[in-house]
C-alpha cells in the first residue's frame, strides 16, 4: 500500500515536470498504481488507517507527486452537497472553463509541501474536463465549486504547477477581483 514514504516533497523535480499521457487501455502497471493512488486518498481518509500508517489526510493525489511522470491523478471527496467523487483519471483535460473564479477561504495545502503557505488560490469556478476512468470509460465532467478547485489542484500537478504558484505574493490574502469563495 503507498504510504507517505512515497510522497515526493518540494524541491523533487518531478513536481516541476509537465507528465505524458499514458497510453490507453490502461496497461496492467498502470492500473495498478492508479487503484493503488485511489486507494491510498480513501486510507488517508480513514480515522484508524490514517493514524496507523501516519497518514496525512487528502482529497487526490497526482502521479507525478509519486515521482511518475504520467497523466494520471485519483480523488476520494463529497463536495458541499454531498455528491461523491471517488475514481481515478488518466489524461484529464480542462476543455472549457468559467471566467468567474472562486478560491477556498482557508487557502490550500499539498501532500508534497509540508509548510502552511497562507494566501487564497484564485480558480476557474466551473470547469469541463475530459478524461478516462479508471474502468476505462471517456466521462465529461462538469464540475463547479469546491470540486472544480479539487480537481484543478491536481490537474495542476500533472503541469509542474503547485498551488502556491497562484497565490498573490502583493496581497496574499485579498480575494481575487470577479471570485466567490466555495466553501
Ligand atoms: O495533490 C493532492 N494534494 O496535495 C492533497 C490536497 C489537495 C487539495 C486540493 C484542493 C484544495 C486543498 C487541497
Ligand atoms: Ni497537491
Amino acid at each position: 500500500m503507498l504510504t507517505m514514504k512515497e510522497i515526493v516533497r518540494e524541491g523533487h523535480p518531478a513536481l516541476r515536470e509537465v507528465a505524458k499521457e499514458v497510453d490507453l487501455p490502461l496497461s496492467a502497471e498502470n492500473k495498478q498504481i492508479l487503484s493503488d493512488m485511489l486507494q491510498f486518498v480513501k486510507n488517508s481518509q480513514d480515522p484508524e488507517l490514517s493514524e496507523k500508517y501516519d497518514l496525512r489526510p487528502g482529497v487526490g493525489v497526482a502521479a507525478p507527486q509519486l515521482g511518475l511522470n504520467k497523466r494520471m491523478l485519483a480523488v476520494h471527496f463529497e463536495d458541499l452537497k454531498g455528491q461523491l467523487y471517488s475514481d481515478g483519471y488518466i489524461n484529464p483535460k480542462i476543455i472549457s472553463h468559467s471566467v468567474e473564479q472562486t478560491y477556498i477561504s482557508t487557502g490550500e495545502g499539498c501532500l508534497s509541501v509540508d509548510r502552511e503557505v497562507p494566501g487564497i488560490v484564485p480558480r476557474h469556478k466551473r470547469i469541463t474536463v475530459k478524461a478516462t476512468t479508471l474502468s476505462g470509460e471517456e466521462v465529461t465532467l462538469r464540475l463547479k465549486g469546491y470540486a472544480a478547485v479539487v480537481f484543478q489542484h491536481e490537474i495542476d500537478h500533472l503541469n509542474g504547477i503547485m498551488f502556491y504558484d497562484h497565490i498573490n505574493e502583493e496581497n496574499p490574502l485579498s480575494p481575487p477581483q470577479n471570485a466567490t469563495p466555495c466553501d
